[in-house]
């Protein structure tokens, strides 16, 4: 998945990509890197990451993960509005715009590095489609309603739905990511989601 930050004009450029890969970095939604392109008008989100708490649970949901949101450029007033600099000696504010983070398909790398250890945790490839399976067998009907409601909760925070279907104490659960016709990055996410909450249940 990849963390598209988008700058102000006026920033400088090589400050800002390292903005933009610490920013990616910091994301556990399994981001790679950022890339620092020059803002255009009305793309995405606007945030001014720096200054409010809005801004950076803003950033936090669009990027599914605990974005570590810090001050790379100040003025004295940490609430003052980023647009607002009364001192022409002022450091530059940061205005970050971050979109949203498009959905890639994993390559041979990742599959081999992120999709083995799950395929050795009893998920299966399913046939004919860029979808991976796994039935959790789970105590009762009780428990496997409080597993699918653990996951829910991920679900809707990421955005990203698993196809699933509950017997009784059974819970069939695909995922792919119906955005890009295959697997990606969240549905690894999602998937040792699973297994974590369902070891949590056993
Ligand atoms: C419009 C909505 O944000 C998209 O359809 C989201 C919702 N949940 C999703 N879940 C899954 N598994 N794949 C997606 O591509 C996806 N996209």
């Amino acid at each position: 998945m990849l963390l598209t930050i988008k700058c102000a004009q006026n920033v400088i450029k090589p400050n800002f990509q390292k903005v933009a890969n610490l920013l990616a970095s910091r994301c556990k939604s399994g981001l790679s890197h950022g890339i620092a392109t020059t803002a255009t008008r009305g793309s995405g989100w606007q945030i001014s990451v720096l200054y409010s708490p809005a801004a950076r649970e803003a950033a936090k949901a669009a990027t599914g993960g605990s974005a570590n949101l810090r001050r790379f450029y100040g003025t004295q007033n940490s609430e003052a509005p980023a647009t607002k600099t009364t001192s022409k000696k002022r450091k530059m504010v940061l205005h970050l715009q971050l979109v949203s983070c498009p959905q890639v398909r994993l390559n041979e790398q990742e599959r081999a590095e992120k999709l083995q250890p799950l395929l050795e945790a009893g998920w299966t490839l399913v046939e004919g489609r860029d979808a991976i399976f796994k039935q959790f067998i789970l105590k009762d009907f009780n428990q496997a309603f409080s597993f699918m409601t653990g996951v829910a909760l991920l679900a809707e925070k990421i955005n990203h739905h698993p196809e699933w279907f509950n017997c009784y104490n059974k819970v069939d659960v695909t995922l792919s990511t119906h955005d890009v016709g295959g697997l990606s990055s969240q549905d690894i996410r999602m998937a040792n989601h699973l297994e974590t909450t369902a070891s949590l249940l056993k």
